[in-house]
């Protein structure tokens, strides 16, 4: 499927180039996204013509990350329906795309009730398509101003639970500006701290297997000048033992009823470390990542990655090429364990902030008020 969309090199993206956009080129619309893939050693654009394109773009991890994932649903729907695609069928292999962020199904769900609705009013699919791509852009720009207040939020959040001075942060994958319309989640808060003098140091986990946090969260912690360090992730422990972690802060892909958290595989662990040391274990999302309808973790689908990720080395260039093209790490033939997200349970997470404030302790009540806050001060926003 990965020659059904055309890639497009571009050197040296400038700085502020948004890492999804739609574009309308005299051969039809398009959707452009960053390949995340090829971080940090090349900055390649993808440029998606159907819907299909952007199903494997989200497979690949080419486009990844819950608020991110959401956007692409929704601009995918608006793609299938700029192009005269079937967009109910577009919108099922969008939806189905990666099982665990929720944000996926808000996203393509926000597109297609757009379009349905317009095309209920107009009886005709031309004019119904607009309004998919309207609803795909409102998200966009409400995911960039989410981010904004989880950010001044999280930092409000930080100054209460780490008083004074500048601090140790540890963060797990990545959550920055590759991942939303604006700087994204945890990331953000981490750089509102940065600008505010607050950090000394991000410690960054280099989350194995597919090095999110060594290739992206570095990347995005280089470009913005911040202290950084680069960890594997099994030497969070020792860092912890020696009192070098005073907050986690990470992200999450789907928050359930009652407050667990399904987040990249790892987080649990680091939520277990933190508790055993008395660190504040913080989760940043947005409102749109707490689906009232998973009652609780042991209900979250967890992706199940490839084996070959873990049995070989992600490696372009590597001199032997096996199942999945990288270096292999292992014997042929290894069964490899690679799920790629992990459910922390409430009592562990010290306290999830979103843009519309934040909930701690972890309950499902407070979860669910706040879900009823955000809903009632949306209401009438859109469309
Ligand atoms: C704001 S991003 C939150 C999560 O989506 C992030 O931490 C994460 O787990 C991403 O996983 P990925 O598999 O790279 O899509």
């Amino acid at each position: 499927m990965a020659d059904q969309f055309a890639q497009t090199r571009r050197e040296g993206r400038p700085a502020g180039t948004p890492v999804i956009r739609w574009q309308e080129p005299p051969e039809g619309p398009v959707v452009v996204l960053l390949d995340q893939t090829r971080l940090p050693a090349e900055e390649v654009e993808l440029v998606c013509t159907d819907a299909p394109a952007l199903v494997e773009a989200i497979r690949s991890l080419a486009v990844r990350g819950a608020p991110l994932l959401g956007i692409a649903g929704a601009y995918g729907v608006a793609l299938a329906a700029a192009r005269g695609f079937d967009v109910e069928d577009a919108a099922r292999a969008l939806e189905n795309a990666r099982p665990t962020a929720v944000n996926l199904s808000v996203g393509v769900r926000r597109a297609l009730a757009a379009y349905r609705a317009a095309l209920a009013a107009t009886g005709d699919p031309r004019r119904a398509a607009p309004a998919a791509l309207a609803a795909a852009r409102q998200l966009h720009q409400e995911d960039a101003r989410a981010s904004a207040r989880m950010a001044e939020h999280g930092l409000a959040l930080l100054d209460e639970l780490l008083p004074g001075g500048s601090h140790q942060i540890l963060t797990h994958c990545n959550t920055g500006s590759l991942v939303s319309g604006g700087e994204g989640t945890a990331f953000a808060v981490a750089l509102a701290a940065h600008r505010a003098g607050r950090l000394r140091r991000l410690w960054v986990d280099e989350t194995r297997p597919l090095l999110q946090g060594a290739r992206l969260t570095a990347y995005e912690a280089a470009r913005n000048g911040m202290a950084y360090t680069l960890l594997t992730d099994n030497a969070a422990g020792s860092l912890f033992a020696a009192g070098e972690v005073d907050a986690v802060l990470v992200g999450a892909d789907r928050i359930a009823a009652d407050g667990s958290v399904a987040n990249k595989v790892g987080s649990y662990p680091l939520a277990v470390l933190a508790r055993y040391h008395h660190v504040p274990f913080v989760v940043v999302a947005p409102v749109t990542t707490v689906d009232p309808d998973t009652p609780d973790g042991a209900s979250v689908e967890i992706e199940q990655r490839p084996g070959h990720e873990v049995t070989e080395l992600m490696a372009p260039q590597a001199p032997v090429t096996v199942a999945g093209g990288g270096l292999p790490v292992a014997p042929l033939g290894t069964q490899a364990y690679n799920p790629a997200f992990d459910v922390t349970p409430p009592e562990l997470v010290t306290a999830i902030v979103t843009e519309d404030g934040v909930v701690s302790p972890v309950t499902a009540a407070g979860l669910a008020e706040l879900c009823a806050r955000s809903r009632a001060s949306t209401a009438g926003q859109r469309p």
